[in-house]
């Protein structure tokens, strides 16, 4: 039996002005799964997640996470979120940062400390806490913000172009960490525009023009358009290989 899913979005739609960014999208992500959305530039997988986390409200449809009907503040505390900009106090050292954060969860003494540990030890930033975040490489302050994001131990942890910045052999890893996370159960959205990063997901959602074309396995996806690699899977479902 298919466990429920952690999320649930049904007939979204989205405009901003006379723009419509978000069409009829239906989605369904599960425990421990990891959806990888992906499409051109300006497709709208940001605005698909903010829906989904709750920071923006829908023009139609429902989005439902953990059983609750989204925006829900109580259901937001349980979700990681890292938005495609940084969002660091840079005068603070790392752990400073941590601490802030975790403090806004509500984390307190030894648990606290802890969980600052524990996943600043999955993005190998252990090492460099006490430096200020100014001094700190890009790609390093992005492994802080997914640190940051995974400091509520979240159930649904959602992550905009998580990997921008950053190097193979670091990329590598952050991807170890994020099936670690899926063996716990923790369901993952990743947006991104890295093709080898889109074939490690469990499922691929093509976004184009606001619209859900194709939502299947990697494997599926390029079989289905007789592609040989990723890339020409993005290219068919992006448009963009007719127009060549
Ligand atoms: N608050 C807003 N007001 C008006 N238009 C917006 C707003 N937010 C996003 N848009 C528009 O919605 C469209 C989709 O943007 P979105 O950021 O969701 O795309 P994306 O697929 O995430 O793109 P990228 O891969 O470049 O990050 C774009 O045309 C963008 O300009």
């Amino acid at each position: 039996m298919i466990a429920p899913p952690i999320v649930s979005v049904k007939n979204l739609s989205k405009s901003f002005g006379k723009k419509q960014i978000l069409n009829q999208i239906d989605l369904q992500v599960y425990p421990g799964e990891i959806l990888g959305l992906l499409g051109p530039s300006g497709a709208g997988k940001t605005t698909l997640v903010k829906e989904i986390i709750g920071l923006d409200l829908p023009d139609s449809g429902s989005i439902h996470v953990l059983n609750e009907k989204m925006p829900n503040l109580k259901t937001m505390e349980k979700i990681g979120y890292m938005a495609q900009a940084d969002a660091l106090y840079q005068d603070l050292t790392a752990k400073e940062n941590l601490d802030f954060f975790a403090r806004l969860y509500g984390l307190k003494g030894t648990e606290k400390k802890s969980r600052i540990e524990d996943t600043a030890s999955l993005v190998e930033l252990s090492e460099h806490l006490s430096k200020p975040v100014s001094q700190y490489s890009g790609g390093m302050k992005r492994r802080l913000s997914i640190c940051i994001a995974l400091l509520n131990n979240p159930k649904l942890l959602i992550l905009d172009e998580p990997t921008v910045g950053i190097d193979p052999i670091l990329r590598k890893a952050i991807w170890q960490t994020f099936n670690h996370l899926k063996e716990n159960d923790t369901s993952i959205i990743v947006t991104t525009h890295v093709m080898d990063e889109a074939e490690k997901c469990d499922r691929l959602g093509m976004i184009r023009n606001g619209q859900l074309i194709a939502i299947d396995t990697p494997k599926n996806l390029m079989n289905s358009c007789n592609a040989q690699t990723m890339e020409e899977a993005f290219l068919y479902y992006g448009g963009l290989a007719n127009e060549n």
